[in-house]
């Protein structure tokens, strides 16, 4: 399978801080790439940086072939329209309606007239599975699970090639996380999309991912599919996927429970 994302000797730093240090990182076409490490280890940065919101201070990054570090103007505009990028908190106005949000893109970016963008956001608004009603309301009407489908159809109002997703499923109840994996799998399998996926949650990952790349000491420390990940002698990745959730989320039943005593 090719790379759409390559990602060669990356380095990102804050003042004293290095946060990757020759981080190198393949996506492959199709393919659902779960990024996970502890907290701190870099995940959000690097998504920042694949699509271009931060400035490595070493290394490549290519987009489709092309490097995205080097590239400008229009260009460089067209290649981040291929990209749909889901943040952690959603990120929607909170002043405009799901409509609105989704059609704004469409506009800016797109260039098309409102009433056109506005007949297009209500075909992303059904693709995500919200109600044709949830177009008129303003995010602070809905509850999580349709913020998280609302930022997603407004993620693909431009039609991209590769989605990037920020802690997809967290704020949300087991069903509807779930209800939200099937959907990332049914979008990617329907759209031929290729999706990059920050998570923390297990079930996440044994449902949907197809690879798993692990980022610890400033870079991936080993990526592959799940079994080969979790064969990997390295204490935090022991703990991880073999400690109560881990083995939890391999059988498909619920963790257990610590009881305050
Ligand atoms: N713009 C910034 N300026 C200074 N430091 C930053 C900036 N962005 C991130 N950092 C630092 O970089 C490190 C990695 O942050 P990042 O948010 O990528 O971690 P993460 O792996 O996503 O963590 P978590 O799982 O807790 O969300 C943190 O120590 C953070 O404080």
């Amino acid at each position: 399978m090719s790379a759409v994302i390559e990602v060669r000797g990356l380095r990102n730093q804050f003042g004293s801080q290095i946060v990757h240090e020759n981080l190198e990182l393949d996506l492959l076409r199709g393919e659902i790439l779960g990024v996970v490490g502890g907290s701190g280890t870099g995940k959000s940065v690097l998504l920042r940086t694949l699509v271009g919101l931060n400035r490595p201070q070493a290394g490549s990054v290519h987009l489709f072939g092309q490097d995205l570090l080097t590239l400008a103007g229009e260009p460089r505009l067209a290649l981040a329209r291929r990209l749909g990028v889901l943040f952690q908190q959603g990120a929607l106005f909170s002043s405009l309606t799901v409509s609105e949000n989704i059609a704004l893109p469409l506009i800016e970016h797109a260039g098309l007239s409102r009433p056109d963008a506005s007949r297009l956001a209500a075909l992303k608004i059904a693709l995500v599975g919200l109600p044709a009603s949830a177009g008129a309301k303003y995010p602070s009407e809905l509850s999580g699970g349709m913020i998280k489908r609302a930022a997603l159809a407004r993620a693909l109002a431009l039609d991209p090639a590769i989605l990037l997703l920020d802690e997809p499923t967290a704020g949300l109840d087991p069903i509807s996380a779930a209800a939200f994996d099937a959907l990332i799998l049914t979008l990617r399998d329907a759209l031929g999309l290729t999706v990059f996926m920050v998570t923390h949650d297990l079930d996440t990952l044994h449902a949907i991912s197809d690879r798993i790349a692990v980022l610890a000491g400033r870079r991936v420390l080993v990526s592959g599919t799940l079994a080969q990940v979790a064969a990997t002698d390295d204490p935090w990745v022991r703990d991880y996927f073999h400690g109560p959730r881990g083995r939890a989320a391999a059988s498909g039943q619920p963790p257990p429970r610590t009881h305050p005593t």
